[in-house]
């Protein structure tokens, strides 16, 4: 089984204005709202993929009921635990001439829910996935995806950490199955600029001394580089195409990539799934769907 955590889920509110004024008041011109946070956006992809996966994480208030029963409704499973306080968060999300990010802070997460999150991971076995993905909220100690892996790492289970900064630098002890920084993510876990392929490579292969097995670097349009854990090097570019909304599209990489070595076993083809479900994302208006994704398959 594939379960993804998502500690802090958002409903994304993506909005589209032609320019934007600080301030004044702006008016959009179109505005989409997707149940987000980046382990529920690679449950979705992996479901529109026909793959069964668990959603679990922390919900709270009205808008962690809408993304609950949203994803429901579109057949993803879910097994959120509900927070007494606060509400899930609402990320906005503003296409303008640039891409601006505003991500709010979450709820507190109580030590009681968090022990409940522990519970559910204890079913986890040999061969299944797990996927930690996105920020803690502010209030919570930066060490609990660690925590989880501690308890985890007899299981046989293959852990993904799609995160930032000591998030992920504090799991790789633990030897991650997958990371996925983008460029700029990776040249910040050591504290420098990475523009190059070549510095691509030489980081990736620094983060799998230091205990991950795979390595996948994303660079937005620029396609993406896998240091495998066979000691393999492979790169792939992306396919052409009109980019609609670029929010998740790393998710969407996580979710392919995930699903098509499960697949094969391979790491070539899993890399090739990964890159048609994460530009199939960025060319449309929400997550990548099956459709889409076939279609870019064949010209990879
Ligand atoms: N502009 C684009 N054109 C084509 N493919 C893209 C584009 N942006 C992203 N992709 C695809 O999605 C993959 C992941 O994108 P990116 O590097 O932006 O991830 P990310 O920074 O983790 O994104 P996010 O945080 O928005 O999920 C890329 O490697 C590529 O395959
Ligand atoms: O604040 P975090 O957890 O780092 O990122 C959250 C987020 O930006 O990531 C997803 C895209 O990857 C969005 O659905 C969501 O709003």
């Amino acid at each position: 089984m594939i379960y993804t955590v998502t500690f802090n889920p958002a409903v994304d509110y993506v909005i589209h204005l032609e320019d934007i004024e600080l301030g004044a008041v702006n008016r959009t011109e179109s505005e989409e709202i997707f149940f987000g946070g980046k382990g529920i956006n690679v449950s979705t992809v992996l479901s529109n993929l026909g793959a069964e996966n668990i959603a679990l994480g922390f919900i709270s208030g009205f808008t962690g009921k809408a993304i609950e029963s949203g994803l429901n409704k579109n057949g993803i499973k879910t097994d959120f635990i509900e927070l007494e306080n606060g509400i899930t968060r609402i990320n906005v999300k503003i296409k303008s001439k640039e891409e601006t990010d505003i991500n709010g802070q979450g709820p507190v997460i109580s030590h009681e829910a968090i022990s409940g999150l522990l519970d559910k991971l204890k079913v986890l076995q040999r061969g299944d996935f797990l996927i930690l993905a996105g920020s803690i909220p502010a209030t919570m100690p930066d060490d609990i995806y660690e925590k989880i892996m501690e308890r985890l790492k007899d299981s046989g289970s293959n852990i993904v950490v799609d995160a930032t900064g000591d998030l992920l630098k504090n799991v790789l002890k633990y030897h991650p199955f997958l990371v996925k920084p983008n460029n700029h993510e990776l040249g910040e876990l050591f504290g420098i600029e990475i523009n190059t392929e070549e510095e691509i490579i030489e980081y990736a292969g620094k983060l799998r001394q230091m205990g991950a097995r795979n390595v996948l670097v994303s660079r937005a349009g620029d396609g993406a580089v896998l240091s495998a854990e066979n000691g393999e090097v492979i790169k792939m570019g992306v396919p052409s195409g009109k980019v609609l909304n670029s929010v998740g599209a790393g998710d969407s990489m996580v979710a392919g990539f995930i699903f098509g070595y499960l697949q094969s076993g391979d790491y070539r083809d899993a890399l090739k799934l990964g890159t048609a479900c994460g530009s199939a994302t960025a060319f449309s208006a929400g997550l990548a769907e099956k459709e889409k994704v076939e279609e870019l398959m064949k010209i990879l």
